[in-house]
């Protein structure tokens, strides 16, 4: 058998399902609504595994499933050396989200890293500690920040509602995913005009640590039928 994650609710499964559902790849959710088993038709041999989206990085990495929809930011920030652990077979155009780094909108004088650079160094000065960045993507602001040459500055991690962190005064900024911007204004926030840190959106993923001896020839035949080139996965 060759197993696909792919997410378990939300705006990810029902796009996903529909991408495959228009190349004559059919997913559905069997069972009950909240029951995360699932079917495939079109191609014989795919087994459907509904996963959170956050954790489908790591089932791909460990080789626990074959193939895995998810967003290109969770990957990037879940597996160390992604491209080692994984690989991208098709983009799926939807689940469009930019990781960003915004500060609080009074902060008339800070509009690029440059100038969070030198605003992290004065609060370090006049607090005696380093300005808090809040943030679930760990890795992928971290590298961003070294490259780009930010070092006055500590994370501190939020799971979620990471926006209202500035407000409960437990950060100073924010690195979190935007779409509609909403969230940002909502909260007072203003984006860095140099501080995409990643665009990101859904994409169909290869386990580079899967056994592909029984599932390779099962890939050949699902590439084929979703009109994708014969992935040298393996
Ligand atoms: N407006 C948006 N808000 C949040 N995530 C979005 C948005 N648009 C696209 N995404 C993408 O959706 C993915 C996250 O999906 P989701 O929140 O379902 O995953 P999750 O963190 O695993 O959630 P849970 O743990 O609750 O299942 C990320 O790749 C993210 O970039
Ligand atoms: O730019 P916008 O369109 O306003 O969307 C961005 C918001 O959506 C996400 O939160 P989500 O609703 O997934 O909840 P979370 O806070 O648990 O991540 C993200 O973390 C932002 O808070």
């Amino acid at each position: 058998m060759l197993k696909i994650g792919v997410p378990s609710k939300g705006r990810l499964m029902e796009k996903t399902f529909d991408w495959f559902g228009a190349r004559g790849v059919a997913m559905r959710q069997t069972g009950a609504e909240r029951e995360y088993s699932g079917a495939v038709e079109g191609v014989d041999g795919v087994e459907l595994v509904l996963l959170s989206a956050g954790e489908i990085p790591r089932e791909l990495g460990a080789g626990r499933i074959h193939l895995g929809v998810t967003g290109s930011d969770l990957v990037r920030d879940k597996l160390a050396d992604w491209q080692t652990q994984v690989t991208e077979l098709a983009p799926l155009g939807f689940g469009h989200a930019d990781l960003i780094i915004a500060v609080p909108a009074f902060w008339i004088d800070v509009d690029t890293l440059d100038d969070l650079d030198a605003a992290a160094s004065a609060f370090r000065a006049a607090h005696g500690f380093r300005l808090r960045i809040a943030t679930k993507y760990h890795r992928l602001v971290r590298e961003f920040l070294t490259a780009n040459g930010v070092a006055d500055y500590q994370l501190v991690d939020s799971q979620g509602a990471t926006e209202g962190t500035v407000k409960n005064q437990t950060a100073e900024a924010i690195a979190d995913i935007t779409s509609s911007g909403e969230t940002l204004r909502a909260n007072h926030l203003k984006i860095l005009s140099d501080a995409v840190v990643h665009r990101s959106q859904a994409v169909l993923f290869a386990s580079r640590k899967a056994d592909w001896s029984d599932a390779g020839p099962i890939l050949d035949r699902l590439a084929d039928r979703l009109g994708l080139p014969l992935p040298a996965v393996i």
